[in-house]
């Protein structure tokens, strides 16, 4: 695989310069381990403002609709943008040009597409007691609560095989509960009440916005899913560091993020 422009590989270049031509789109990310770099502690991630910049310089131009797809809750991610980031979407002309969609995919500027009851919150409550009774018993581990789910946190547990033995817990415990939907992701379990998915998210902005194609940046396994609803011949999927995927083009890490956001924007423009 030859690399040439900013870095990136020929082959997705070439993509991404066929995608930037075409009249509609859609120009996804996934936030942690994409937009920002991984860093041990969730409250500490921030964006790389090169990627940002160039996300938000799309979402300006026509016909091009920007979206972020976290998994963290909606509010705790629009923090995460830098101020005058969220200052240059806020005056967009037009409010579908930039989507914040939070809880993997469950959560739009409107709430959740159903509310959570009053059932699924105590089960959720129940949830959080017991994976804060698990990191109790690791030191390194910590829970985050979300609108629709928690989260067991084991990266910063110091034995690998103790960090293993909390998620196995947490497996044969609270995430066997009826109800409850599991997603392991990085140095994570997370347990929700509520069914989510990032592909949904992404062909509700495909069908409001009536965009010819879909690009996704996503690094984690929950953007497989985003990726798996990636299927028309002009979308590009794109996974951000290693492991097994769906999606058909590759880039190291997260510090080329904003690379391919920037050629996205140049070719738009050009
Ligand atoms: O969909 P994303 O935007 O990638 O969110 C996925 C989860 O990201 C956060 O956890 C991950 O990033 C942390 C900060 O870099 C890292 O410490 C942790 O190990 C990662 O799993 C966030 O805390 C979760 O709520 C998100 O679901």
């Amino acid at each position: 695989m030859t690399h040439g422009m900013a870095g990136l590989p020929d082959e997705l270049t070439a993509a991404l310069r066929a995608f930037a031509a075409l009249p509609s789109v859609v120009v996804g990310s996934d936030f942690d381990g994409c937009l920002a770099p991984i860093v041990s502690h969730p409250a500490d991630a921030r964006p790389d403002p090169a990627a940002v910049d160039a996300l938000v310089d799309l979402a300006a131009l026509p016909d091009t609709a920007i979206a972020v797809v976290s998994g963290r809750a909606r509010d705790d991610l629009a923090e995460r943008l830098t101020p005058a980031a969220l200052a240059r979407l806020a005056a967009l002309p037009d409010p579908a040009s930039a989507t914040l969609v939070g809880s993997h995919g469950s959560e739009f500027d409107n709430g959740f597409s159903s509310p959570i009851t009053d059932e699924q919150q105590k089960l959720l409550a129940g949830l959080v007691t017991e994976l804060e009774a698990i990191a109790a018993r690791f030191p390194g581990a910590m829970v985050e609560t979300k609108p629709a789910s928690t989260v067991l946190h084991v990266r910063n547990v110091d034995a690998a095989a103790d960090a293993e033995s909390a998620l196995e817990e947490a497996r044969r415990g609270p995430a066997a509960r009826p109800g409850v939907h599991a997603t392991e992701g990085k140095a994570v379990l997370e347990l929700a009440v509520i069914e989510t998915s990032k592909g949904h998210a992404l062909d509700l902005l495909r069908e409001r916005t009536g965009a010819d194609a879909v690009l996704y940046l996503g690094d984690d396994v929950t953007d497989e899913k985003a990726f798996g609803h990636l299927r028309g011949a002009d979308d590009v999927a794109i996974k951000v560091g290693d492991g097994a995927t769906l999606a058909r083009y590759r880039i190291a890490g997260p510090e080329l993020v904003g690379a391919v956001l920037r050629a996205v924007a140049d070719f738009r423009r050009a």
